[in-house]
């Protein structure tokens, strides 16, 4: 059910720790966050500072130690494994540094993938796989393996794939990690895009180019919050062009 009056996302006092080989990891140390609906956030800090580890508990890939989640005014730190996964089917989607694709599937099969697996009859999957891949640039390599593709071709699909059922909220962990300057540059102009038509994003990162697309950015430390601010709005999102009408800024 969702709260219309509630942010798309709150957390508070999450707190987790990581207990490995080592000493444990104290990677989320009590955070409290509130996303609006629209908003693109860019989470940035050092290596090690707990950035994704937030981000996966954000979209239900850890469980925290402590500490609370809403998803549209709906308490989800409670959720099954299981409601996790639809839940990230339906109103998460996620891109990693690594893509994360199905490598024995098709660029095809990989997008509509979520669609049918969230019940999206086939046909209407099939058509919002097309005209998303057309919209990323990738309608020539439906039929592609991953291992075909370049990074940031690979990453194009995987925002797709994220995209394939109109998410709400789109979680995004270091998606220009392993790309070149060029896929960087990429990434940035799509998740800009995408902002401007709604989307709401939280973005992980190191790169202080990457977060400078956003409108808000959060510098994370050693497992805390240590400095939360709006970035000037810059020029509108949007301009008329050269015939009045409104066209998107790249
Ligand atoms: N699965 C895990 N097991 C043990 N320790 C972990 C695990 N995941 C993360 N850590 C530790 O938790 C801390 C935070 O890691 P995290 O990956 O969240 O940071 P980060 O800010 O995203 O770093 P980077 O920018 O390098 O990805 C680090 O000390 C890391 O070594």
């Amino acid at each position: 059910m969702s709260d219309s009056d509630a942010p798309l996302l709150r957390a508070e006092g999450l707190v987790k720790t990581h207990h490995g080989e080592g000493a444990p990891a104290h990677a989320v140390r009590g955070v409290g966050l509130r996303v609006t609906r629209g908003e693109f956030v860019a989470v940035t800090g050092p290596s090690g500072a707990g950035k994704s580890t937030l981000l996966h508990l954000l979209g239900g890939l850890q469980r925290p130690d402590e500490g609370s989640i809403w998803l549209d005014g709906e308490r989800a730190d409670g959720w099954s494994e299981a409601r996790w996964a639809v839940e990230r089917r339906r109103r998460i989607g996620i891109v990693f540094q690594f893509f994360n694709l199905v490598s024995d599937l098709s660029v095809a099969d990989n997008v509509e993938l979520p669609a049918l697996l969230a019940g999206v009859p086939p046909k209407k999957a099939r058509a919002g796989r097309r005209e998303l891949l057309a919209e990323l640039g990738l309608e020539g390599k439906e039929r592609s393996m991953p291992r075909e593709l370049s990074g940031g071709e690979q990453q194009r699909v995987a925002l797709a794939r994220a995209l394939v059922n109109h998410p709400p909220l789109l979680l995004a962990d270091e998606p220009a990690g392993s790309l070149d300057s060029r896929g960087t540059r990429e990434v940035m102009r799509l998740l800009s895009r995408f902002h401007q038509r709604g989307q709401t994003i939280v973005l992980v990162t190191h790169d202080a180019r990457l977060a400078s697309a956003a409108d808000r950015v959060i510098s994370f430390f050693d497992g805390r919050i240590a400095d939360d601010a709006t970035l000037d709005a810059g020029p509108p999102p949007r301009r008329a062009g050269a015939s009045g009408v409104l066209e998107l800024r790249d």
